[in-house]
């Protein structure tokens, strides 16, 4: 575990742990009177002196008075110092989401290509869940759990000298054991964690694909599939538990020997006989030492494995966020949709050029019609022009601008993309059409709505525009959910937009009456239309055909001044 970026992590919230580090000082340095002041109290009981507070001139009625309050006052602190250490590691733990989350999200695409969603829900689920749990209850009451076994240890060996120097020969001893199984416990909490991670992935992968494992009849090979998952998990996780339910007893039994020990030597070395309220203030010291020796184990193994989480989290942290966000782009202008490709060239990393040397350029108010073979590069041109990857060479403008100098989220306001594979969520109809747009008024929406050829749908659905659909709603056909990713984009009104295959699974009379619709409605915006379909290569003012990457031959269908 890095140290410094651990610190980095907890400083926002030195405060509070400093304050419950503080009390458990307390709770412990109370904890630690206890056994004196009980000692005292019975030693009253039994002789009717004890001697430290006789010296001090402590009487029974003192003793007594004191020792209620140091327990009330101990009880008091122990629930004051678990409060505190929930109310900060939730607080850790929902700042840790928040940051992670909008990190994630602002990450560049061909980040997420190369990440695994599960993963990435797991490490800002229930691993950085742990990671709070360690920073507020771990870490911040290990110096009390020092505290107290250090000082009833001195307390011990100030009461008897040969307890202390058992003390000190069973030190080196423990710590070994506490290394050795610490290491064990800490390469079980990875295994642990890797084994819930693979489950919860391959859980989400199945829901996804639910449809195909029933069309091919895959339900038995997919159940036994996470049926290895979920065992291999549970062997891990039993061998986890296991080794924690034996460890702190253990320890706490070969201190409790050890005490034992202590006493025998302690009561029946000296010549003299031992003052009955030394002998029990030095059991309950004993007694007292057990608890921190087993915790102290436990912790071990848990720095280490929190320390591996950490160090996930830091490598999701330490990726670059796409460059040129803005936070208020509000008030940025509204582009003209003047755009240009010049001489682009890219490549995905590790393979070869998808596109090379591609000009072009579209002026305001032109539809131009993108065409070519399957897997010539149409949809990566619209990826790069809307910033998802960035060209190897070459320039994008948009209004002469190159678009890596614009504010990122201005540009991407300025295109309206509906995608070949429309990404609806489960909410109403309303919802998923004004998600870019969120305060649209009924007028926008109507208008979108009805450009979208997306009318008789609405009219069609049982509660219109606040029909449900996805998950617990209706489930639409392709054509329908297309209509409603084009409502989306249509919505806001942006000067370019972008339709890859968006009209690809609406009927041929359907695709006929939104290109006549979209002639009219989009007049004055810049459209790249991606299709192989001829009624919408009709709508076009030009068809630019790609091959292998390259633009293969240019036709313009309405020549300027026609
Ligand atoms: N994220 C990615 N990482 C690596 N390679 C990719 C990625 N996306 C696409 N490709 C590759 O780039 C090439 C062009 O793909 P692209 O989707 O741009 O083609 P397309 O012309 O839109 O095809 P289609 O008509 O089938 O939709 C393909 O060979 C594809 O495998």
């Amino acid at each position: 575990m890095k140290p410094a970026y651990l610190l980095r992590q907890a400083a926002p919230y030195r405060r509070p742990l400093l304050t419950i580090a503080a009390v458990s000082l307390l709770t412990s340095a109370v904890t630690l009177v206890v056994p004196w002041l009980a000692g005292q109290l019975l030693g009253r009981v039994v002789e009717g002196s004890g001697t430290v507070a006789a010296a001090a001139g402590m009487g029974m009625g003192t003793i007594l008075v004191l020792l209620v309050t140091a327990l009330v006052a101990g009880t008091g602190l122990t629930i004051a110092g678990a409060i505190l250490s929930a109310a900060t590691g939730g607080r850790i733990l929902a700042d840790l989401r928040i940051a992670a989350h909008r990190h994630i999200l602002r990450l560049p695409v061909p980040f997420h290509d190369n990440s695994n969603a599960g993963e990435l829900l797991s490490l800002t689920t229930f691993e950085v869940a742990s990671l709070s749990n360690f920073l507020a209850n771990t870490l911040a009451r290990m110096p009390a759990m020092l505290v107290t076994a250090a000082g009833a240890s001195v307390l011990m060996f100030r009461l008897d000298p040969a307890t202390g120097l058992v003390l000190l020969l069973l030190l080196p001893l423990f710590y070994l054991a506490v290394k050795l199984v610490g290491r064990r416990l800490r390469q079980l909490g990875y295994e642990a964690r890797d084994a819930e991670t693979a489950l919860i992935v391959l859980a989400e992968q199945q829901l996804e694909m639910m449809m195909a494992t029933k069309s091919f009849a895959q339900e038995q090979a997919q159940s036994a599939a996470f049926a290895r998952l979920a065992e291999a998990s549970r062997k891990v996780q039993l061998e986890q538990e296991r080794l924690k339910a034996m460890l702190g007893p253990i320890v706490a039994l070969l201190a409790g020997f050890a005490a034992i020990l202590v006493l025998l030597l302690a009561g029946g070395a000296g010549e003299e006989a031992r003052d009955p309220a030394e002998l029990f203030s030095l059991l309950l010291y004993a007694a007292l030492l057990t608890r921190p020796m087993g915790s102290l184990a436990d912790l071990y193994g848990y720095t280490q494995w929190a320390g591996g989480t950490l160090a996930r989290l830091e490598a999701v942290m330490a990726e670059a966020e796409e460059r040129g966000y803005e936070d208020n782009v509000a008030g940025a202008r509204r582009a003209q949709g003047a755009l240009a490709f010049e001489d682009v060239r890219f490549a995905y990393p590790g393979r070869d050029a998808t596109l090379d040397g591609i000009s072009f350029a579209v002026a305001p108010g032109e539809i131009v019609a993108l065409t070519g073979d399957n897997g010539a590069g149409k949809s990566t041109l619209i990826s790069l022009l809307l910033r998802f990857y960035q060209p190897d060479s070459g320039r994008i403008t948009l209004d002469g601008q190159e678009i890596s100098t614009i504010p990122l989220q201005h540009l991407r306001r300025q295109i309206g993309l509906v995608p070949q594979r429309p990404l609806l969520f489960a909410g109403t109809v309303r919802e998923n059409i004004t998600y870019g747009l969120p305060d649209a008024s009924t007028a926008q929406l109507a208008a979108a709505v009805e450009l979208a050829q997306a009318q008789a749908l609405v009219q069609m659905l049982p509660q219109g525009l606040e029909t449900r659909i996805g998950d617990h709603g209706v489930r639409l056909s392709g054509g329908q959910r297309q209509r409603i990713a084009l409502a989306r984009a249509l919505l806001a009104d942006p000067p370019v937009l972008v339709f890859d295959e968006a009209t690809s699974m609406f009927d041929l009379d359907a695709e006929a009456s939104f290109v006549a619709a979209c002639k009219e409605g989009l007049k004055g915006r810049t459209v790249l239309i991606v299709t192989h379909r001829p009624a919408s290569l009709a709508l076009a003012d030009r068809i630019i055909d790609l091959h292998e990457g390259r633009i293969r031959t240019v036709t313009e269908r309405h020549p300027k001044g026609a």
